[in-house]
Formats: C-alpha cells, sequence, structure tokens
C-alpha cells in the first residue's frame, strides 16, 4: 500500500489560471521506500512537499496519508503521521540544539505539557541518528550550517512519524555528511518508515532513491526505478543539459555525465570564436 497518494492535487499562490504552480499532480509514495522528487528550479518540488503536509492547503484534488483523507485530519493528528523539514526553516533567536529538538514532540503531548520520557528518549535517538549529540547545549546561532541542517533533520526524526517529508535535506552540506543524511534515510526505511525527499543532485538521487519522481512545470513528468526515469532524454527535456547516462560502475545506478559542449573547454572556445568574428568585422 502507499503511504501517500495524491490524486489531481493542485496549488496556486494567488488567484488567475498564471498562478497555479501544482497543475493537477497525481502520484503515489511507496511505503517503507526512499522516494526522491527532483526537478528545475521553480518547478514546484517544495509547493508539492507543503501540499503534502498541509502547510499549504491545496486549491484542489485529494490528498492521502497513510489511507486517510488528510483534509479530514487535525493537524496534531496529520503531525504524528507525517513530519516535514522545510527548505528554510527558521530558529527562534537562542534557541539551543536540545530545546529545538524537542519541539518535534508537540505532537505528541499538550504545548505546556513537560516532557516525557519517551520524549526525551526521542530527542536522544534523534541527536543520536544525525550526530548532534556533541551540539545539544549548543545555541543554533552558533553552528555552522552544515550542522544546522543536521539539527532540523533531528527536529523532523524527533516527531517520530512514519513519514517523513524532507526539502533538500544535503543543502550546505559537504559530500561527507549529504551522504551520512542519505544513508541516515536509507537507515530509516530500513526500520519501516517512508521518506520521501527532493535533492538537485541526480547522481545522488538515483543511487539513493528507490523510486524518483520528476516535477516539472508542476507536473509530474516521470516516475520509477533511477534505471527507468533518468535517461539522456529526461536530462535534455526536463533540465535542458545534454548528458550522458552511464551506468555507475561499482553500483550501476544511472550517473549524469554532461557532455563536452558544456565546462570550460568549450566556453573558452566559443569565446575564442566570437572574438575572432569580431576582430574580422
Ligand atoms: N510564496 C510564494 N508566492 C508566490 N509564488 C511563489 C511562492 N513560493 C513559490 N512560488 C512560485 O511557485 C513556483 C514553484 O516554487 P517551488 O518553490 O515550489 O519550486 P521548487 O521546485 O521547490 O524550486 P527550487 O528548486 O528553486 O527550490 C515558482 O514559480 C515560484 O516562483
Amino acid at each position: 500500500m502507499s503511504a501517500i497518494e495524491a490524486e489531481d492535487l493542485r496549488a496556486s499562490y494567488g488567484d488567475g489560471a498564471d498562478a497555479e504552480v501544482l497543475k493537477g499532480i497525481s502520484t503515489s509514495i511507496p511505503r517503507g521506500r526512499l522516494t526522491v522528487i527532483v526537478g528545475p528550479n521553480g518547478s514546484g518540488k517544495s509547493t508539492l512537499l507543503m501540499t503534502l503536509a498541509r502547510i499549504m492547503a491545496p486549491s484542489g484534488g485529494v490528498v492521502r496519508v497513510e489511507g486517510r483523507d488528510s483534509a479530514g485530519l487535525r493537524g496534531r493528528e496529520l503531525a504524528r503521521l507525517l513530519a516535514l523539514l522545510p527548505q528554510e526553516a527558521t530558529a527562534p533567536e537562542g534557541i539551543r540544539v536540545w530545546e529545538l529538538v524537542s519541539r518535534g514532540r508537540h505532537p505528541h503531548r499538550g504545548f505546556w505539557q513537560p516532557l516525557g520520557a519517551e520524549d526525551h528518549r526521542a530527542v536522544e535517538e534523534a541527536l543520536e541518528l544525525t550526530g548532534c549529540r556533541e551540539l545539544a547545549q549548543r545555541r543554533m546561532v552558533e553552528l555552522s550550517g552544515g550542522q544546522r541542517q543536521r539539527v532540523w533533520i533531528a527536529l523532523a526524526l524527533a516527531q517520530r512519524s512514519p513519514v517523513l517529508l524532507l526539502d533538500e535535506p544535503t543543502a550546505h552540506l559537504d559530500l561527507s555528511h549529504a551522504l551520512d543524511v542519505l544513508d541516515i534515510g536509507v537507515r530509516l526505511t530500513a526500520a519501516g518508515k517512508t521518506v520521501v525527499t527532493v535533492l538537485h543532485d541526480l547522481n545522488l538521487a538515483a543511487r539513493y532513491a528507490d523510486r524518483i519522481i520528476v516535477v516539472d512545470g508542476g507536473q509530474v513528468v516521470g516516475a520509477g526505478a533511477p534505471t527507468e526515469v533518468i535517461t539522456p532524454e529526461l536530462v535534455g527535456e526536463v533540465f535542458g543539459v545534454a548528458a550522458l547516462v552511464v551506468p555507475d560502475p561499482e553500483t550501476g545506478s544511472p550517473l549524469v555525465v554532461p557532455r563536452a559542449q558544456h565546462g570550460p573547454a568549450a566556453v573558452r572556445a566559443a569565446v575564442e570564436a566570437a572574438t575572432d568574428i569580431g576582430g574580422a568585422a
């Protein structure tokens, strides 16, 4: 069964046909798998996640989370099923890491209710999984961009919802930490959770995804296993980049290699050709 199903999902940031950003998305997110959403800047990926999480109300269509129509769920009920790490989260001024991560426990208790033993365990586990234990007493403002990002992931994990939506969780992370975050995603799916993440790096997407969903112009233009979806045609049509797609020699997952017509040699040749033309004129 699917963890999430969207049917003809629509969303707008204003009135009028031009304002529609999601233009009838129908897709399913398999339970217990890692699904990666890719697509060009501005294609609607964040809007899709926010609409699935009901941070943003859809203008049409249906979202079912764990079989339940999300429109009929109260905020706290939905938060117990699904956690969203938005692209740009802002921490309250002066807050320390432990306290911020503990806020992930709000859906499980009254706002003013003190944390119980289970809440403490969930926070500690989330800090451990994200390698943030040693940061627990630091203030968010003192951390590097990458450290902060891991704390935000810990906050989403502390919610202990079966479905986790992560909007570009590897932004600001160096390669090693990006791989760590995606490895956490795999570990979570091995434990039965459903993870959906937006990524820009097609090679990491292809390596980690059980399923890739490609969004372009507010519509799903491809979905399936990485080897089915990541093709030179798709990379050309959706991202406007001429590329070779070759199998990773170790894992077999598709590797996207931009063609030699992009890159310094090609740019220098073009500049030289333009200068020659200029000189001849
Ligand atoms: N608050 C807003 N008000 C008006 N338009 C918005 C708002 N947020 C996003 N948009 C527009 O909606 C479209 C989709 O934006 P969205 O952030 O969902 O794209 P994205 O695929 O996540 O982009 P990126 O890869 O750059 O993060 C874009 O055209 C964007 O300009």
